[in-house]
């Protein structure tokens, strides 16, 4: 499903995508033997080899731009949730799972605003990673910080933030480096974020009196909505690096086979053996393995 066409430009690219024409907008081109298309400037698109070699060895000051603000971001983000859960204006779970579902595709859109620089997908794991040692530093006691614990745990206990918000911050980081801008990537993602926290966030609501029969600790109503939502956000995130030239845009039969991945998903989620292995692990990680086969 990566961006494919090859060749309008002379040497192995062409530009697709809407912006393809825009000056100074980022186009993709696929380079010989490359899996992913990468992204440059129509005033660096001419000769497109030429730029295309220089781009991609070398750390972009864009890119540092990008990461520095997707990192304000994130404490921006990270922090309202944290202060709302420490005045008691949202209840630790919503808090919990709201932080889950909204945080992960927000860093999924900042992939957007990278250039193709090799070095792209490493500035921007700094992003989850950073988040990550925070998370670890607060788990293991080291730092103190109550509103995040507050916010992130179940219990109110520090150390679960070593586990679920934790390893959801090294899918994070470690799909960004090697699922960057890949439909199998964004897709895990979605799965992950907007599935498993709907999941929860429905199901805890709705979920009363439509348990699953193979596990009654889980509904009808919160599968149904990991469902929804982890394949609604697929197809708007691909339709998105689709639209700026990243990605080759989906067909009907490119969209069936990201719901068949969000379905085996869901099931896998609703089942009881999620109690011994974390989802955030479990759920992502046969994403990523069913979507490199199928997109
Ligand atoms: C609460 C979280 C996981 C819990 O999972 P579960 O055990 O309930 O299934 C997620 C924790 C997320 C973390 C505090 C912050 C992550 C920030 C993210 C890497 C970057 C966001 C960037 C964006 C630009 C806002
Ligand atoms: N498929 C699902 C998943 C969760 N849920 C609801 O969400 C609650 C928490 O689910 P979970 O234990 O899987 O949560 P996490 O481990 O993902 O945090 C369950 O106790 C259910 O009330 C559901 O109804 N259906």
């Amino acid at each position: 499903m990566a961006a494919s066409a090859l060749g309008r430009r002379g040497f192995e690219g062409r530009r697709i995508g809407p912006e393809a024409s825009g000056r100074g907008r980022p186009c993709a081109v696929k380079v010989a033997g490359s899996r992913n298309p990468k992204v440059v400037t129509r005033r660096h698109a001419l000769p497109a080899a030429a730029a295309d070699s220089m781009l991609l060895g070398t750390v972009q000051p864009l890119d540092v731009y990008v990461t520095l603000c997707a990192l304000i971001g994130s404490t921006a983000v990270v922090k309202t949730f944290d202060s709302l859960a420490e005045r008691d204006l949202i209840e630790k779970n919503l808090s919990r799972k709201l932080i889950h579902t909204t945080c992960g595709p927000l860093f999924v859109l900042s992939w957007l605003f990278y250039t193709q620089s090799e070095y792209a997908r490493l500035l921007a794991a700094v992003i989850p990673f950073v988040n990550g040692l925070r998370l670890f530093l607060i788990g293991s006691g080291a730092v103190t910080d109550a509103a995040a614990v507050k916010a992130v745990s179940r219990e109110g206990d520090r150390t679960e933030l070593l586990k679920g918000p934790f390893y959801y911050t090294c899918v994070l980081t470690l799909v960004t480096v090697w699922f960057w801008r890949r439909p199998a990537g964004i897709v895990a993602l979605s799965i992950m974020c907007a599935g498993d926290g709907l999941a929860d966030i429905v199901g805890r609501r709705l979920g009363r009196g439509n348990a699953l029969f193979y596990n009654k600790s889980k509904s009808w109503a919160g599968s149904g909505a990991m469902l929804a939502g982890s394949f609604a956000l697929s197809e708007i995130l691909l339709a998105l690096f689709a639209s700026f030239g990243l990605l080759d845009p989906q067909d009907a039969a490119g969209a069936a086979r990201v719901l068949l991945i969000c379905v085996l998903c869901s099931v896998l989620e609703s089942l009881p053996v999620n109690r011994a292995l974390d989802d955030n692990i479990t759920v992502p990680a046969a994403a990523l393995v069913i979507g490199s086969q199928l997109l």
